[in-house]
């Protein structure tokens, strides 16, 4: 008996109800990937067509949208044959990665985190010149709101010249700070990102994120899977938590270790994209001893995609992932429950590079029968489910479907 939660990063099935708030009412990553497809429009060397995701359907995909959104996505119909589907909306106000997984795991986020204002300079300046003097630097490039790929392209040569680090920052709660691999070093990038950390905690910033990236000039810069976040801690017992606290074994795939920061994270896999990280999560699955849990994170559908609203990459990754699951499933045992799910929206049609507020997917598989999922208030339920299964304690937030 294992507990497997694999989030698909940013894959939301639209129908946030409180989504007017965030000016994203309307944002639906699946059911608008799925028309691009269906009207010729996702078409490219990486694929082309309707969007075909024949495991995922099965697994509930298209049903689960219709809860969502009151319509199955093109191409995405089809009855769910290998489990239960539902949605779930979100309690935690931050679209964020953080908020999502947190909530996922049984601790939504009852504050209100720190942002940066849309303007240059976003950062305030006691902030940046205690940065610059704790860390021994003469300035930062960036100080703005932007997308991660642009601002690289736009000041990574002068960062090699001056050595002076990209900072920048979106509409989540976030400190990023790009830097050349070679020239300004990964110690020396982690380094800075500690210091930042420190300097952060009293702005309530959920995360600073080193950003890696190699290349010899602007047209050919690019991001490393070295990227690292340095997260503040859950502020609650995560199921996490509960399971390590009960001696269970923990298997944590791609970048839940950094989210949780490194609490209760058990023993951790990376992988260099999706794929790799799907290799990760069998490779997991094949050591997870009975009574165990296994959280994967699958990064690249939100930023190879999502973030740069590329329509066709996005679809191409989840039919890539799709392909994926039948491995998946012929490994699991008849006791073992699997829940697919996200942790928020990045719809790739959306104005702008950040994410959307979207009900997220829950699709489960497990031989017990139970009752239908439906629409669910609050993520909290997927863990409670995986907790209950498991025979955990729960967590103080969630109810069991
Ligand atoms: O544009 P990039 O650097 O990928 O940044 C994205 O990644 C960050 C963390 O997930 C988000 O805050 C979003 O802005
Ligand atoms: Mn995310
Ligand atoms: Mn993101």
């Amino acid at each position: 008996m294992r507990a497997l939660i694999l989030v698909m990063d940013s894959v939301g099935i639209g129908g946030a109800p409180d989504a007017d708030r965030y000016g994203d009412e309307g944002a639906d990553t699946v059911g608008h990937i799925a028309e691009a497809c269906m009207a010729g429009r996702a078409d490219g060397s990486a694929r082309k067509g309707p969007l075909r995701l024949p495991n995922l359907v099965a697994l509930g995909l298209g049903e689960a949208c219709r809860l969502a959104t009151g319509r199955v996505p093109p191409g995405l119909d089809g009855q769910a044959q290998d489990g239960q589907f539902g949605c779930a909306s979100e309690i935690s106000k931050g679209k964020d990665t953080p908020s999502g997984h947190w909530e996922i795991a049984g601790v939504p986020v009852p504050f209100d985190w720190g942002y940066f204002p849309r303007r240059t300079p976003c950062f305030p300046a006691d902030l940046i010149k205690a940065l610059c003097e704790q860390a021994g630097l003469r300035g930062i490039l960036g100080d703005c709101h932007a997308s991660g790929t642009e601002i690289i392209a736009e000041f990574g040569e002068r960062h090699m010249q001056t050595g002076m680090p990209i900072c920048y920052t979106s509409a989540d709660s976030v400190f990023q700070i790009a830097a050349h691999e070679k020239t300004f070093g990964l110690d020396r990038l982690y380094e800075i990102c500690l210091i930042a950390r420190r300097l952060l905690d009293p702005l309530n910033i959920g995360r600073v994120i080193a950003r890696p990236f190699i290349g010899a000039g602007a047209r050919d810069f690019k991001r490393t899977a070295h990227r690292r976040d340095f997260s503040v801690p859950p502020p609650g017992t995560t199921m996490l938590d509960l399971a390590a606290s009960d001696g269970r074994d923990i298997v944590t795939i791609g970048k839940i270790d950094d989210i949780f920061a490194h609490r209760a994270t058990g023993r951790n896999l990376r992988g260099d994209g999706n794929m790799a990280l799907f290799d990760a999560t069998l490779k997991g699955l094949a050591s997870l001893a009975d009574g165990g849990l296994l959280f994967a994170n699958f990064i690249d559908f939100d930023t190879l995609y999502g973030h740069r609203r590329d329509v066709v990459g996005y679809a191409a990754a989840l039919e890539a992932f799709d392909d994926r699951l039948p491995e998946l499933l012929t490994r699991l045992r008849s006791s073992d429950l699997l829940i697919i799910t996200a942790d928020h929206g990045c719809d790739p049609t959306w104005s702008g590079t950040d994410h959307t507020r979207e009900q997220v997917p829950i699709l489960a598989w497990s031989t017990q029968s139970s009752s239908p999922i439906g629409r669910r208030t609050g993520f909290a339920d997927i863990g409670a489910t995986a907790a209950r299964h498991l025979g955990l304690p729960a967590a103080l937030h969630g109810a069991h479907f």
